[in-house]
């Protein structure tokens, strides 16, 4: 598959993450704009100031990729580009409405997306709305986003802010259960190599095993939990209604507020 031609504006922990998982199959957007990518794997295509960008250069596709606080100075730079372009922002709290405006009279289709991370190694999942596209529109728009993982088209903005802090957010909570075994690991006495080894494949086979299987998680879950055996006490504890299903809940809200405050 060949890319359609690509400005990717943003190559920090996300867009670069984008960027790794599109040059792992092979593909690569037409041009890199950041002002600090350090050291990239194809410095030809990288430019640090929108000036950089060749005059006659004309993405079909831009993909906005820096933090929602510096939406509007990348997107006033970036007038010359925007005019019949498609513009997917990966931005947390920046509407369609926002980001129209901030695109000032240009033709653009404004496409809302929120990625996640795994997307660096083709296993990312990003949610998608757009009021604007058509038939082609999309179809170009999931040929890119499906290069580097799932894509799930939702019908509103709503939704997607509703995604948000499960799947956009959602690595980091896997991570940090990760980090969590791991100090439990070292607490209850293995050495280091082995807590770290023990930590990180057991969260990663259970993702995996999780992918390859039919199975709904609560299966996989009570696969490993025999009756009145070990698990099933440990269970006990975190699945207790205050325990993590409260925290999990909590959490959710908090995000979801966080990004609604962010937004206004
Ligand atoms: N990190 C994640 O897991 C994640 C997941 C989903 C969505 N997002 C969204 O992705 C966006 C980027 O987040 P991040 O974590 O990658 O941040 P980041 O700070 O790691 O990356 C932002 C990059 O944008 C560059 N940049 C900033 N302003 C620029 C400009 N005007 N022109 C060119 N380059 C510019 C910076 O140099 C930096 O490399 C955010 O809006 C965030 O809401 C992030
Ligand atoms: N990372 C961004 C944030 O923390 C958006 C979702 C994941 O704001």
């Amino acid at each position: 598959m060949s890319l359609p031609s690509l400005l990717l504006v943003g190559c920090g922990k996300m867009g670069g993450a984008l960027w790794q998982g599109w040059l792992e199959r092979g593909l690569a957007p037409s041009v890199i704009l950041d002002r600090r990518c350090e050291a990239p794997p194809a410095p030809h295509r990288v430019v640090r100031r929108p000036e950089d960008i060749p005059a006659d250069f004309k993405p079909d596709i831009i993909v906005l990729a820096v933090k929602p606080a510096g939406m509007e100075e990348a997107l006033s730079s970036l007038h010359p580009f925007l005019d019949g372009t498609i513009l997917i922002s990966m931005l947390a709290a920046r509407t369609i409405d926002s980001l129209r405006a901030a695109c000032h009279e240009a033709s653009t289709r404004i496409v809302r997306a929120m990625p996640n991370t795994p997307a660096a190694i083709g296993k990312g999942v990003t949610g998608v709305c757009s009021p604007d596209l058509d038939e082609k529109g999309r179809s170009l728009c999931t040929a890119l986003l499906s290069a580097v993982g799932d894509v799930a088209w939702v019908g509103n903005e709503e939704q997607l802010e509703a995604l948000t802090p499960i799947s956009g957010c959602g690595p980091a909570y896997v991570f940090l259960l990760a980090e969590l075994l791991e100090k439990e690991a070292l607490r209850v006495g293995l050495p280091a190599e082995t807590a770290r080894l023990i930590a990180r494949g057991t969260v990663s086979g259970a993702g995996a095993l999780l992918e390859a299987s039919p199975e709904e998680s609560e299966t996989l879950r009570k696969n490993v939990t025999s009756p009145n055996g070990v698990t099933a006490k440990a269970l006990e504890v975190l699945m207790a209604p205050d325990a993590w299903p409260a925290a999990m809940t909590e959490a959710v809200d908090k995000a979801m507020a966080r990004s609604r405050e962010m937004a206004s």
